[in-house]
């Protein structure tokens, strides 16, 4: 087994209150990983440390072997490890094409000028192409960003990442505020970017927690309750109680 990232001891605390206590957490390369648990259980404070949004208080955190606890957030894109939505790259005024064309020429390090000659922007065209593709929109290539669906609006979130070219993606909640058509639309699209990539989410929807994910972690009151594939994790007793005790379906 190769390990993409690991998580030893991952402590948070907020002025003694403990959000994330004591953390293990180890996501297997090439795996669709799912962060889940009740409401308050630490989910959003434990993808803000391994995204590096937040500094632990105590723990270490290991990409592909190497120790990033005190890299800031861009170095680890630079490393190969994304977080979605990060970017928050859609421009509503631009098009599908033109957005993941920012992405593009971000990533090679060039100057975040759109407004420069359309000569020196079409190069990245083909490879825009590919990505826009990739999300199943290229159909609306030369729609404005602002006309798309919410879901569409999200597959192209992803698709300005894909063009950032990580290796791991993080996704926070991605199918909140979808609608089914679409929650089926991102979970195949998930599943898709996933073939050649690490992806670790934290997600509320257990369908689809159940549908995508190879493997689960089970949060609670900061610490980790349970692991496993998701047969094993919806029969632990103590997961059942910590999501009937939160008021959770
Ligand atoms: N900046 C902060 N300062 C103080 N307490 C915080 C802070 N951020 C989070 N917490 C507390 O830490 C606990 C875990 O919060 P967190 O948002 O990580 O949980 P979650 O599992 O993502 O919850 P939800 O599913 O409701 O989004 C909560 O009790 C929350 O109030």
């Amino acid at each position: 087994m190769s390990i993409a990232l690991e998580a030893r001891g991952l402590t948070k605390e907020f002025k003694g209150f403990v959000a994330v206590n004591n953390v293990d957490l180890t996501v297997e390369k090439g795996t669709i990983h799912a962060l889940i648990g009740p409401n308050g259980a630490g989910k959003t404070t434990c993808f803000n440390l391994l995204t590096k949004f937040l500094q632990p208080t105590r723990g270490a955190i290991h990409y592909e072997g190497r120790d990033i606890t005190r890299l800031p957030p861009a170095e680890i894109a630079r490393l190969g490890m994304v977080r979605s939505f990060q970017i928050s790259a859609v421009f509503p005024d631009l098009s599908v094409l033109q957005n993941v064309r920012v992405a593009l020429q971000r990533k090679r390090g060039e100057s975040y000028d759109f407004w420069r000659s359309e000569k020196s922007l079409t190069r990245f065209d083909e490879a825009a192409r590919s990505y826009v593709d990739e999300v199943g929109l290229t159909e609306f290539l030369d729609h404005r960003a602002a006309q798309l669906s919410y879901g569409r609006k999200r597959a192209l979130e992803i698709a300005a990442t894909l063009a950032l070219e990580p290796e791991m993606l993080l996704l926070d909640e991605p199918m909140a505020g979808m609608t089914q058509e679409d929650v089926e639309r991102i979970s195949a699209l998930i599943r898709r970017v996933a073939r050649n990539r690490t992806i670790l989410m934290v997600e509320h929807n257990l369908s689809v927690v159940a549908n995508l994910s190879d493997r689960i972690t089970v949060l609670a009151r900061g610490e980790v309750l349970a692991e496993g594939d998701y047969a094993t994790v919806s029969k632990s007793p103590e997961v059942i109680e910590a999501y009937i005790g939160a008021g959770n379906d």
